[in-house]
């Protein structure tokens, strides 16, 4: 059996984009290594720079963004490959279920078409199977009769339907590496079971998951490791088992008491502007555990007890 390796190795990843003559940095030193077979998840409240780590990962994001640091997938540097080795690289080896479903589908062509020609652009199967393996993933999407689904056109599909099509697109392509950006949003509880399923799928298949997700549940089922980000960066990362039980920085603790289940106590406040970061750490302003050197200096993520954390109280 082949021991687990990093399939994904992002190191002291930082993006900011330039907007009408503004720097916006969105993440900052972001490090993360995934190994093979294993789900991640990235939580945080909306704006912390979760999509746009995800779209690094696949060089998409726009122009009007600077990349730092080194996103390596099996032992190849993402931002030195020619665009060539890149197209082959994206949907057959690393695919990505865009947060907002429309990205991905072409408004002009049947689901069939849409699942067909990836398919046929990455041989992912003999073409006399392909039918049967467009039908089969329509199911493990959560749509009870694929035949109707493979003739429909996104503009006949509720938000919902289109992302699971989407899912259905991407899995069907069988990638070595699946990001996953909000798969379940706008989703009912049975749905989200669908592609809870289809996701688990990939993991027994001992592929590989990077998961980013608001519904803190879902993580829970399905993330080995956790990375807890806010305003840009990594606050906490480790275990998933050991940080969702038992969170460390004030942030995490947070949001796991802002879940419906333990009494929906949301984090006071906002985020800082990304423009206005504070000279001190960015989540002094609504920590409750707040000191003088929390206004004054960064927190550095420090290793505690096998999980990174970014806070001075440890
Ligand atoms: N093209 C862009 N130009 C300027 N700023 C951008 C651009 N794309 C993203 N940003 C900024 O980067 C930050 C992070 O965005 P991102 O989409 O990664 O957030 P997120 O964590 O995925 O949030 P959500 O949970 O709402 O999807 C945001 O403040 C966003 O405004
Ligand atoms: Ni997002």
């Amino acid at each position: 059996m082949n021991s687990p390796y990093p399939i994904l190795d992002i190191s002291n990843l930082s993006i900011t984009f330039l907007s009408d003559g503004i720097k916006i940095p969105a993440v900052s030193s972001f490090s993360c290594r995934i190994m093979q077979g294993t789900c991640t998840a990235i939580i945080g409240e909306s704006g912390c720079g979760k999509s746009v780590v995800a779209h690094a990962i696949l060089r998409l994001l726009p122009k009007n963004s600077q990349v730092e640091g080194t996103i390596i997938f099996k032992n190849q540097n993402i931002y030195r490959l020619d665009e060539r080795l890149l197209q082959s690289i994206r949907g057959k080896e690393i695919g990505i279920m865009f947060q907002s479903p429309d990205r991905a589908l072409n408004p002009i062509y049947r689901l069939y078409k849409q699942m067909f020609q990836p398919l046929d652009t990455h041989k992912v199967v003999p073409v006399q199977e392909r039918e049967a393996h467009i039908h089969k993933a329509l199911i493990k999407a959560g749509f009870s009769n694929p035949e109707l689904a493979a003739r429909l056109y996104p503009c006949h599909c509720s938000g919902g339907m289109n992302q699971r099509a989407v899912t259905a697109i991407i899995l069907s392509l069988e990638p070595d590496l699946v990001i996953a950006d909000e798969p379940t949003k706008g989703l009912d509880r049975s749905k989200i079971l669908d592609i809870q399923a289809s996701l688990q799928e990939v993991l027994h298949e001992k592929r590989t998951l990077l998961l980013i997700t608001h519904d803190i549940r879902l993580a829970h089922t399905m993330a080995h490791h956790i990375v807890v980000m806010y305003a840009g960066e990594i606050v906490e990362a480790g275990p998933a088992n050991a940080i969702l039980s038992s969170p460390s920085h004030p942030y995490t603790r947070g949001l796991i008491q802002s879940l419906p289940e333990n009494g929906f106590n949301p984090i006071p406040g906002c985020a800082p502007p990304l423009t206005n970061l504070p000279e001190g750490c960015r989540f002094a302003d609504r920590c409750y555990q707040v000191t003088k050197l929390c206004h004054k200096r960064p927190a550095k993520l420090t290793q505690v007890n096998g999980r990174m954390i970014r806070c001075h109280r440890y």
